[in-house]
């Protein structure tokens, strides 16, 4: 396990500082911060203010995935399915969450809404090419495998 300090700056003196809810939680948790809570209407979206602003080191990115109790118990997941914080992003974190269910929602100020993993990538350098190298998949893909 890897673990770095990030600098994390509070846009909103209520804000909460993203914690991990458990010793090995890949995910530490981000809170909500607004004046007034916030109803997400049946089947809308808000982007809820986390009042924070993160500086993620070069070569890694911040993923917002939604939490699993929130979305399966009240279907309140991210909009985008999984938001991506640029190590060059320094506005605030927002998180666009979606009302899947049938009934409003409302949110809480200090309410957890989504968690951030923090993880590594490479970046490609593409190469226009006229051939591939040839591969027993080939081009099947969408289901291509295990058909009787
Ligand atoms: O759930 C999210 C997703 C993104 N962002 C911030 C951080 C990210 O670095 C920036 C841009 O996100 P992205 O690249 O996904 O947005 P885009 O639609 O491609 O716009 P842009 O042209 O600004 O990159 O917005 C969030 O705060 N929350």
């Amino acid at each position: 396990m890897t673990t770095f300090d990030i600098n994390i700056k509070k846009l909103n003196e209520n804000a909460t500082i993203p914690s991990y809810g458990s010793e090995f939680a890949a995910g530490a948790d981000l809170y909500a911060c607004m004046e007034e809570p916030v109803t997400i209407v049946a089947g809308e979206t808000q982007f809820i203010h986390t009042g924070l602003a993160i500086e993620i080191p070069a070569g890694y990115a911040g993923l917002v995935y939604a939490r699993s109790g929130l979305a399966c118990k009240r279907g309140l997941a991210p909009a985008n399915k999984v938001g991506v914080i640029d190590a060059d992003y320094r506005g605030e974190i927002m998180v666009a969450l979606h009302n899947h269910s049938n009934v409003d929602q409302t949110i809480e100020s200090g309410e957890r809404i989504a968690q951030l993993v923090i993880t590594p990538y490479i970046t490609g350098c593409f190469h226009t090419v006229d051939e591939l190298s040839d591969t027993v998949r080939g081009e099947g893909g969408f289901g291509s495998t295990g058909r009787k």
